[in-house]
């Protein structure tokens, strides 16, 4: 029989030290700005009925996601997403609260990742949702958060791609489809898979939403995209789609942000709920995307709160390469005692770390296994604590009576 006592599951990973502090890094800075904008934290369960993600809407599917069975032996997911359980709790037990409603969350995301080509199925995130508004003002307030974050973590090295998941839905509701042609053609443009998607619309002939759909993965760049998008497409809701994003579009070129964010009306996210905006946050040199986002109107319905939302997750692991190489975290003194003098070196380690020192116990018996110790771990001073307190330099084992 072959045994996995060794190895960690498929997709996840054991982090280590730097890894650790960088990526607190980068949440400690992010969740500080969401409390300075009015965000407050909540916690959900990591494991969920599947029927939250999984009933009728079903915006998962089921393939990607991890089951157990609880000890009734009802069906149970570890989350794949952390916007759902939030739009059940708000529904649940949030909805007498004044609104809007500001929200972030710091939590694990767990999706079966079927493609082998080595993509996390542990995705840590930390992200926002501002709930109980559909004004373009919630929508610029998330996108500017997003990249404020962005920017704190690499300065200006970030770009936000910004979509109207309504362009997409205009054209292809226009399109006489059915949901499995709808969704593969929705995949293609995903995809950017120009052979297939055209050889997709090839039998809808000249019409004027599938030549907008073919042009689609193409619609990418800035101001000039809307004039094309507007001559290819603006009947069936499209208009009013492209009027929004256009709006939006310039409020943040207004915040300076021209050259930061880019429109990609080719960006149909595989997460089914979004309805209005949809956006993605990219760091210069990383090849996946960062951050994700989008308004989400008819999720919160499903649980029987209609409430507009709008919200935002970073992934916590790629943006944490980017924040710089960081502290060793070497301790600056290794306290070494007898065995007589054990409190009151616990006690000097406590009153050295009190005035901001890193202070390790050494738990060698003999001076020299912890001189030794502490050479091979970096520490350069070594305090031995006896009647009196000795300081021996490592390096140079050389202090007041060293020995
Ligand atoms: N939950 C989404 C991000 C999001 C938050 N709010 C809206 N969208 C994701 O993981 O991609």
């Amino acid at each position: 029989m072959k045994h996995y006592d060794k190895v960690t599951p498929d997709g996840t990973r054991d982090l280590l030290f730097d890894e650790c502090v960088s990526r607190e890094e980068v949440v400690s800075r992010l969740t500080a700005m969401f409390r300075s904008r009015g965000y407050r934290q909540v916690i959900t369960p990591a494991i969920e009925f599947y029927d939250v993600f999984g009933s009728s809407a079903a915006h998962f599917p089921q393939e990607n996601m991890y089951k157990l069975s609880d000890t009734h032996g009802r069906l149970m997911v570890v989350r794949p997403d952390c916007t759902i359980p939030i739009a059940r709790l708000v529904a649940t037990r949030l909805t007498g609260m004044p609104m809007p409603l500001r929200l972030y969350y710091c939590e694990n995301v767990y999706r079966v990742e079927h493609t082998m080509r080595g993509k996390p199925s542990e995705i840590y995130q930390t992200g926002v949702e501002l709930i109980g508004s559909n004004s373009l003002r919630s929508d610029l307030e998330i996108v500017e958060l997003a990249a404020s974050g962005l920017s704190d973590i690499n300065g200006e090295s970030f770009r936000i791609e910004l979509c109207h998941i309504g362009y997409f839905k205009a054209l292809i509701d226009s399109l006489d489809a059915g949901a499995d042609t709808k969704e593969a053609i929705r995949q293609c443009i995903e995809q950017k898979n120009y052979p297939a998607l055209s050889d997709l619309l090839a039998p809808f002939g000249d019409s004027r939403a599938a030549a907008a759909l073919g042009y689609l993965p193409r619609l990418f760049g800035g101001e000039e995209v809307f004039g094309k998008a507007y001559e290819l497409f603006s009947e069936n809701g499209a208009l009013e789609c492209l009027d929004y994003l256009h709006g939006l579009y310039e409020d943040l070129r207004q915040l300076g942000l021209e050259d930061r964010v880019i429109i990609d009306l080719g960006l149909v996210n595989q997460a089914e709920y979004y309805t209005g905006l949809i956006f993605r946050g990219y760091f210069d040199g990383i090849g996946e995307p960062v951050l994700s986002g989008g308004r989400y109107d008819n999720l919160l319905g499903e649980f029987g709160a209609p409430l507009s939302a709008t919200g935002f997750a970073v992934n916590i692991d790629p943006a944490a390469q980017v924040v710089g190489e960081p502290d060793p975290q070497t301790p600056d003194i290794l306290v070494f005692s007898d065995e007589r003098h054990l409190p009151e070196a616990v006690n000097y380690i406590k009153s050295l770390t009190e005035n901001g020192l890193v202070a390790e116990n050494c738990v060698y018996d003999d001076f020299d296994a912890a001189a030794d110790y502490a050479r091979r771990r970096g520490i350069r001073q070594l305090h031995v604590v006896d009647d009196a307190i000795e300081v021996v330099d490592v390096e140079t084992l050389k202090g007041e009576g060293a020995r």
